[in-house]
């Protein structure tokens, strides 16, 4: 065992280089002795994975290699078609127009953070761009999030301008008026060509030459354990989350993606959008899934019609989170009821769409084998953060384990330690082998990931960013998982999603997986309820099916014969609806804050 780890450690030491820069300390060892790596005063980025030479070369930032594809189309929105060239001509005239109101010239607004607002389309790819192409950092805002959400953002993110998409000027403009920062707004999504004029120079976009370092961008979590934090992202973290994707799910310029998902998250700006626009393949671009009751018809007949369609371009790889894809099997057995209908859509699926995934939460085993009913896929399942991109993935080729998320990608490595013992390693590994220390095999513990894909720091909050890693660099992802049958296993969340009843560490979402698989269950969030005597209670917030009923005590008779008795549920709180965010996420904490105040 010690020579393994010491085998993964010097591996790990080849991608690093003493650092020289003065922001920076030392590259991190795990050989090394704790002091080593922070010194005396934890500085900013200390943790920063630091790349060979030859490597940052390649750190470029997506639109660099747009004039490379030209005609090629890189977008189809609601408004039209968008090239490569015509998405990078009108980012330089909106990177001009920015260095003009912040009356800088290029490379200047390094350390600049530019707030944009745009809908699910071309506009968001311009506003990212031009950000970039201007030397600034790229901060997404989200058009579902209220005012006061939305001024937050700008402000702790320090944002120096703000950037509305058409339809949000009106969103924007008193914000702006309110905090004091200029505010350019776009034309329509059909009219950015406008936005190249005349006086926009060529060599704008030739005058940064090294951008691995530099600021690419602030993505704020969404707040499901605590205030929202900015995660910042250098473009060479941005750049190593691409790289990873596109070697390991084989991304190609013939690719066509169809973009369902919200635009200020990883899973949607890196996954779904960067990954496609890198290699000079097409994205498809519709407004994100909504799925709550009354709007999912809308967009499920949208999703399918966009899926099943013969008209070019052809989808042929989907990414989404699991509640899009339980939405679309509603839609599927509510309307496509005929054997030739199903026949037609599930040989359109298996013989076109060669890649889809599921991620952002825990993907319940029933929606797994509906999907592969329906569509003759197993879906890939994959684990990844916004402080960390994606870190495991189910293979591309080769069998994928329902409920687990399979192995490291390459450039990561994981460990799980002991809870609160953060020295005691139970497993160490990376994308090409795994070790668990002898007879420790399954155990939980929490996840760990190192990489050049991990984030630099929580923006502004140095305390936060130091505590949220390992004195010898490694990020506390906050999630418990475990190494079992040669695969690593999510068990949720530390601080929610692991419930301490009467002595056992329960997983809620293990107790998730069990409950919907009960015929009248639709959907299901597990919280541990406080309990005087039983330390938590586990407890089921349910959404029944249409028109079934249920008792605490006729869940408890159905789980006796599914589920080992002291994970099954000791209280049932019957709900409309659960109450998921864009990301399909329960935000367990104000679940307890509602039904327990
Ligand atoms: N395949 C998966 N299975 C189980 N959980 C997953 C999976 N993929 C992602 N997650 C969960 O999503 C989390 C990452 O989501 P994200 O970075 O968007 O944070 P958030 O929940 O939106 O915000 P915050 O950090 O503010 O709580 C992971 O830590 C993990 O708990």
């Amino acid at each position: 065992m010690r020579s393994g780890l010491i085998a993964t450690a010097c591996h790990s030491l080849k991608w690093t280089l003493p650092q020289s820069k003065a922001t920076f300390h030392r590259t991190y060892s795990p050989l090394k002795p704790a002091h080593w790596l922070w010194g005396t005063v934890v500085q900013r980025g200390a943790h920063r994975w630091m790349t060979a030479p030859s490597t940052r070369l390649n750190q470029k930032p997506v639109f660099t290699r747009a004039p490379a594809f030209g005609d090629k189309l890189a977008i189809l929105d609601s408004s039209g078609t968008h090239s490569y060239k015509q998405l990078y001509c009108s980012s330089l005239g909106l990177a001009g127009r920015i260095k003009t109101a912040l009356n800088s010239n290029c490379g200047e607004l390094e350390g600049k953070q530019i707030s944009f607002l745009c809908a699910n389309d071309a506009s968001y790819t311009v506003a990212q761009w031009a950000a970039w192409m201007s030397g600034g950092t790229a901060v997404p805002l989200f058009p579902k999030h209220p005012e006061s959400e939305l001024e937050y953002i700008i402000s702790d993110s320090q944002s120096s301008l703000l950037v509305a998409g058409h339809p949000y000027a009106k969103t924007l403009e008193p914000l702006a008026q309110r905090l004091g920062l200029p505010c350019l707004t776009l034309p329509p999504t059909s009219d950015l060509s406008t936005l190249y004029g005349a006086d926009t120079q060529e060599k704008e976009k030739g005058d940064i030459t090294d951008w691995a370092d530099r600021p690419a961008m602030i993505i704020y979590t969404s707040g499901t354990t605590g205030r929202p934090k900015g995660v910042l992202h250098t473009h060479s973290s941005i750049q190593a989350m691409i790289q990873c994707l596109v070697s390991e799910w084989a991304w190609s310029r013939d690719d066509v993606i169809l973009h369902v998902l919200p635009l200020h998250h990883v899973h949607g700006i890196v996954n779904k959008l960067l990954c496609p626009l890198w290699v000079g393949a097409t994205c498809v671009m519709l407004p994100e899934f909504q799925p709550q009751k009354d709007l999912y018809n809308l967009m499920a007949v949208k999703v399918w019609e966009m899926m099943l369609s013969s008209k070019d371009p052809l989808v042929n790889v989907f990414m989404a989170v699991p509640t899009i894809y339980s939405k679309l099997i509603q839609y599927y057995d509510q309307h496509f009821t005929q054997p030739h209908v199903k026949d037609f859509v599930k040989a359109v699926c298996k013989e076109r769409i060669r890649l889809m995934v599921s991620g952002s939460a825990a993907l319940p085993l029933p929606t797994l084998q509906r999907w592969e009913e329906i569509t003759g896929h197993i879906l890939l399942e994959r684990y990844g953060m916004t402080e960390i991109g994606m870190a495991l993935s189910n293979p591309l080729k080769g069998p994928r384990t329902p409920g687990a998320v399979g192995l490291p990608l390459p450039t990561v490595d994981v460990r799980i330690v002991m809870n609160n013992t953060i020295n005691t390693t139970i497993v160490e590994g990376n994308h090409r082998e795994t070790q668990v220390r002898p007879g420790l095999e399954g155990k939980e513990g929490e996840l760990l990931v190192r990489g050049p894909s991990v984030f630099t720091e929580y923006w502004n909050k140095p305390q936060e960013t130091q505590e949220s890693f390992t004195e010898d660099g490694w990020f506390k992802t906050g999630d418990t998982a475990a190494y079992r049958d040669g695969v690593y296993w999510i068990m949720g969340r530390t601080s929610v999603d692991i419930i301490k009843s009467g002595g056992y560490k329960i997983s809620a979402l293990e107790v998730e997986r069990h409950l919907l698989a009960h015929p009248d269950i639709l959907d299901v969030a597990v919280i541990g309820a406080a309990d005087a005597t039983w330390g938590q209670r586990v407890t089921a917030v349910v959404q029944l099916r249409k028109g079934r009923s249920m008792t605490l005590s006729e869940l408890k008779t159905w789980a006796r014969e599914h589920m080992v008795p002291y994970i099954i549920p000791t209280g049932l709180l019957l709900v409309d609806e659960v109450p998921r965010n864009q990301m399909g996420k329960v935000n367990k904490k104000d679940l307890l804050r509602h039904f327990f105040p």
